[in-house]
């Protein structure tokens, strides 16, 4: 987002506090568009109701100095008419607001959620976006209402204003123009300390997020374990209050401020009030005006600088929400390549094509690092070949699947399948294509049914695609431990729910993705590091039978399994170092044939 420039001037300030308001009023016009025009309805006669309340109560004063019961009487009528009318069109108006806050927050959330889903892998690993995604997902609920409160309430102001003004300046002018000289100094503090608070709260998002990851630390199952063992709680909590004690201190000055600044100014509105009702009353006492008029005019003086003051202290208000919609609709805004848009490449015909996976000149570099996590990485892999990735630890494998299945396009070279460059594929055609398990696979807070059914939920409802899925994986034994069966909630965050081991997850995991029946590239990425030896050969075994036909890849330390593959890729630094058979890596005698013995002399 773009930050709000440190010293805008006050007039580009204020136009920069209604940039955003039409754009939100359509919104708004969209979410809910009868409560909205009602809404603005009683907003103008909530605006012109307490005029005719002042001049009623001019007309009652008059009455009874001119000892009139009848007319005395007519009017306090009239009157207690205008204050039930205003109070039923306030409490109209508060239902309405409590409606449209509900229907707009969620249509906005929701924008928000599929916004977030058409981002790409690498939007969420970058903090300035994730911020951005925090902050608008943060307000979406209370901003975009609070703004169109707050619009609406200056234009009621501005009404009541232009009311009471008119009045006013049946009486003298200077007094309107005292009104309003009065009143300015405040509309300049409100306009800048609202600037200041929007920007304390922009500057502090990562440090805020930070606090809300250590509460989150603190206080979650997942991590009470290692928090309690590891005894870092007292040291989390430590680091916690001294964030928000930070926070506190910068709240507490700018709310200091504003109430000081506050104070001042309504001092001098006072001030300017009791000055023109000390002449006003000269007039009264001189005859010159009659006790109504001295009623109707104090009172206009007194409510047009309510008016004027709310529609101050919205103008503050007003340029937060605006800075608030700013990065709402520049996350909405951030371009996304999700494959929808991509043309859509003629292909050569089915004979002439390529069948396989190939790698071209490929180097990928994470967004804000230096160093490149694949290099020139030329590989053909031909359909139905099973890969098996091996290296160290940050060696480049995962790198290398990711960028495989698009979750990141490369930064150099291209990678065609079946002679199509990724980029070019329809994004669901592609997936539809890819089955894959990652090692950092999820655990959904849901059904078994939906953990394994999710994998291609167009089949969700086929028990036998279901049943077929879940003896591939290997979670049938998982299943028959769920008293509920298919319809057990897993995990325990729900009620009910059935809570599974790392290696009963991981089956789970990979009967979701053998869900993907038409998948004929199967990644699997160290899916298997939480099973037991004689699981993880049950599954690979099954995997290879399974994979017949289909182009396999696997990143795995194990080499009981990475030598079933026909052709290992030894990975270092984001190259391919070595290739070959388990044979002939083991007789080259370079660096898989030491892992290997490595690993062999271990298990001895
Ligand atoms: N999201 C990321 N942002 C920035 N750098 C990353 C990211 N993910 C990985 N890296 C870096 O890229 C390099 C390759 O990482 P990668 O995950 O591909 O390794 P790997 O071979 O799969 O390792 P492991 O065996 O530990 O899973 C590493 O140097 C790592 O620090």
């Amino acid at each position: 987002m773009s930050e709000p420039n440190p010293k805008p001037n006050l007039l580009a300030r204020l136009r920069g506090s209604f940039e955003h308001t039409p754009r939100t009023l359509l919104l708004l016009f969209r979410s809910a568009k009868l409560a909205t025009i009602t809404l603005f309805a009683l907003t103008l006669a909530a605006a012109v109701l307490p005029l005719g309340v002042a001049y009623v109560g001019k007309a009652i004063v008059d009455a009874v100095a001119a000892h009139s019961r009848e007319a005395t009487l007519r009017w306090v009528l009239v009157e207690l008419a205008l204050v039930a009318a205003l109070a039923l069109v306030q409490r109209g108006m508060g239902l309405l607001r409590s409606l449209i806050g509900a229907r707009l927050g969620l249509d906005i959330n929701g924008e928000i959620l599929e916004k977030a889903l058409s981002l790409e892998l690498r939007h969420f690993e970058e903090p300035s976006v994730y911020d951005q995604l925090t902050r608008a997902r943060r307000e979406a609920s209370s901003r975009p209402l609070a703004m169109v409160t707050e619009t609406f309430g200056i234009v009621q102001s501005l009404v009541t204003l232009a009311g009471y003004g008119a009045l006013l300046f049946r009486w003298s002018g200077f007094a309107v123009l005292a009104l309003a000289l009065a009143s300015l100094p405040g509309a300049i503090a409100e306009v800048k300390l609202g600037n200041l608070a929007f920007r304390l709260r922009n500057w502090r998002s990562p440090e805020a997020r930070k606090l809300n990851y250590l509460e989150y630390v603190l206080a979650n199952d997942a991590h009470a374990k290692e928090v309690k063992l590891f005894g870092i709680g007292p040291l989390l909590l430590d680091r916690y209050r001294t964030l928000g004690e930070k926070f506190y201190r910068e709240d507490r000055t700018l709310a200091v401020q504003r109430a000081s600044l506050g104070w001042g100014l309504s001092l001098l509105g006072t001030g300017a009030f009791y000055a023109c009702y000390a002449s006003m009353a000269l007039g009264a006492a001189s005859g010159d005006l009659t006790l109504g008029d001295l009623v109707l005019y104090g009172v206009s003086f007194r409510q047009g600088q309510q008016a004027f003051q709310s529609i101050l202290s919205s103008l503050g208000g007003m340029y937060e929400h605006n800075l608030y919609m700013s990065n709402l609709f520049s996350y909405l805004a951030i371009p996304t390549n999700d494959g929808s848009s991509a043309p859509q490449l003629a292909l050569p015909s089915e004979a002439g094509r390529e069948q396989g996976i190939r790698f071209e000149g490929v180097s990928f570099r994470y967004p804000g690092q230096e160093k490149l996590a694949l290099s020139k990485l030329d590989l053909f892999v031909p359909r139905g070949q099973s890969v098996a990735l091996v290296g160290h630890n940050g060696a480049g494998k995962t790198t290398l699947i990711k960028l495989l299945t698009r979750l990141y396009t490369p930064t150099e070279g291209r990678i065609l399948l079946d002679g199509k460059d990724l980029v070019d594929w329809d994004l669901d055609a592609l997936r539809r294509r890819i089955g894959v398990v990652f090692q950092d696979y999820n655990r959904y807070q849901l059904t078994a049914r939906e953990n394994v059914g999710f994998g291609s939920t167009p089949h969700m409802g086929d028990a036998d695609r279901l049943s077929r899925a879940i003896t591939r994986g290997g979670a049938e034994e998982v299943l028959a431990t769920l008293s509920g069966g298919l319809d057990t909630q897993l995990g325990r965050w729900f009620k009910d729910g059935t809570e599974l081991s790392g290696g009963q997850w991981q089956k789970v995991a990979l009967a979701r993705a053998f869900m993907r029946e038409e998948a004929d590239v199967l990644v699997l990425d160290e899916p298997t590091a939480a099973l037991d030896a004689e699981a993880e050969h049950a599954v690979f075994e099954r995997f290879r039978k399974l994979a017949e036909g289909r182009t396999t890849f696997v990143v795995s330390h194990r080499f009981p399994t990475v030598r079933m593959a026909d052709r290992i890729l030894v990975i270092d630094g984001g190259r391919v170092i070595e290739e070959g058979t388990h044979a002939e890596l083991v007789a080259q005698d370079g660096r898989y044939a030491r892992m290997f013995t490595l690993q062999a002399e271990g298990y001895r």
